[in-house]
């Protein structure tokens, strides 16, 4: 792969003018590959079942059991040996274990959930059934009818999942079906985002010069779905120009709050602009220095000195949002142990022109099968993501109709 820009880990400490970005920047799918190929995984750990939704699987779910352990009765009904009519001789209830042996000629009664007795066959629905006092009579069932045997939906030692997957309810549910307490998971990577302007104020309507901050509140819960957590947002004036540096420095995060460290704003060339230089400063090592896509052309992934990820995302919010959904994603995947999310392909429909050498990303309309080109789509509007299926990202040869990779938003 071709990146832009390399510096090594141990470079010296720089001064001096920044190089300018790139005017070309990283191919918008080697970006994301170069992200998510970046990271080690965070150590694994071991988290109690509760704990664990939303993490990433460390290691694969073996089930040390038989599933279900033992036949069971799926409907309420009878439990009946051979052809009917039967003699009832008991009753098996959920929950326990009616122990005899039915021969044939017998039935018990049976809840939905219960352990089937050893000897059944079958079991009769209550509402297939005429019973008269100890007698039942019903139409002979198929052997197995309306029984889940011992093992089916998986037998002892068998694998259910595989390491690197997403804990969502149901894969919660089936640990604790195999008798699991506890998973070991990949933590959520911990994120500081460190907003900058001199403009921005976070409450209220905008006017006067300032500009309501649109970014803290999408990345917040943008983290969380691409499965990290903020641990802190804090807002970083561009003047004086160095503060940022500051905030960037090993000592301003003792604790080592984060994995990954967003800034949002500063990715430009203004005299303001303070991220580039920061980053030259203090000899990170470049990852990604632009990408060839719009919006989003001046995003940012890079190393600091003491470990951390840094990514830079343009101050314009759809161009934040966009580079968030190249940089971030893969990153935070990477970072748990996951696999680069998938792209899906879909006929893209729009008025609107492919731009030379670069990725276009679009907020689109999307019923399963096509995708529209929304209106609203500028570098600093909100309103066309804010309503859209999915992000489309047209290659630089794209033409009306043609397909083209889906960044899913719902
Ligand atoms: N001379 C050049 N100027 C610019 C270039 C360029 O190539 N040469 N690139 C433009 C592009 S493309 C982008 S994208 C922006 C990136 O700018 P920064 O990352 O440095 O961001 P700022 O300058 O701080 O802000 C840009 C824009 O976004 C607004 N903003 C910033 N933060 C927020 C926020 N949290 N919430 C809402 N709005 C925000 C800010 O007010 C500006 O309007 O640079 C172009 N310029
Ligand atoms: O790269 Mo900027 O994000 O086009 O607006």
């Amino acid at each position: 792969m071709t990146f832009t820009a390399h510096l090594s880990e141990d470079a010296p400490r720089r001064t001096g003018t920044p190089p300018r970005p790139p005017a070309e920047g990283v191919p918008w799918l080697e970006a994301r590959n170069a992200a998510h190929a970046a990271p080690d995984p965070l150590p694994a750990r071991r988290v109690d079942l509760e704990s664990a939704a939303g993490l990433t699987l460390a290691e694969p779910i073996d089930t040390p059991v038989a599933l279900p352990a033992f036949d069971t009765a799926a409907m309420d009904g009878f439990a009946v040996a051979g052809d009917g009519p039967w003699q009832v001789v008991g009753r098996a209830s959920a929950g326990e274990v009616w122990s005899g042996h039915l021969a044939a000629g017998d039935a018990v009664v049976i809840s939905t959930g219960a352990q089937v007795p050893r000897g059944a066959d079958a079991v009769l629905p209550v509402e297939q059934a005429h019973r008269d006092g100890d007698r039942v009579s019903g139409r002979p069932q198929p052997s197995r009818t309306h029984i889940r045997r011992r093992g089916e939906d998986a037998p002892a030692g068998r694998r259910l999942a595989e390491a690197g997957v997403r804990i969502g309810p149901a894969l919660l549910g089936l640990a604790a079906t195999c008798g699991r307490d506890a998973l070991t998971v990949r933590p959520r990577p911990r994120v500081l985002l460190l907003v900058t302007g001199d403009e921005l104020r976070n409450h209220g309507v905008s006017g006067g010069g300032q500009v309501r901050d649109a970014i803290g509140p999408t990345l917040g819960p943008l983290v969380h779905e691409l499965g990290g957590e903020v641990t802190g947002r804090r807002y970083v004036p561009d003047r004086p120009v160095g503060l940022l540096a500051k905030e960037l420095g090993t000592s301003a995060d003792p604790g080592r709050e984060a994995d990954v460290v967003i800034v949002s704003g500063s990715t430009s060339v203004g005299e303001t602009d303070q991220l580039r230089q920061a980053l030259h400063s203090c000899a990170a090592r470049w990852i990604v220095d632009t990408v060839a896509c719009r919006p989003g052309h001046p995003q940012i992934l890079a190393r600091l000195p003491d470990g951390r990820w840094l990514v830079g995302l343009p101050g314009n919010p759809f161009a934040a949002l966009a580079s968030a959904y190249t940089l971030v994603a893969p990153l935070l995947a990477g970072l748990a142990g996951r696999s680069l999310p998938g792209l899906p392909l879909a006929a893209v429909t729009g008025d609107v022109r492919p731009a030379r050498g670069l990725t276009r990303l679009l907020p689109v309309t999307w019923d399963g099968a096509c995708a529209r080109i929304m209106s609203g789509h500028r570098a600093a509007f909100l309103h066309g993501a804010a309503l859209a299926d999915a992000l489309a990202a047209l290659p630089p040869d794209w033409t009306p109709g043609a397909p083209a990779p889906l960044v899913l938003l719902r």
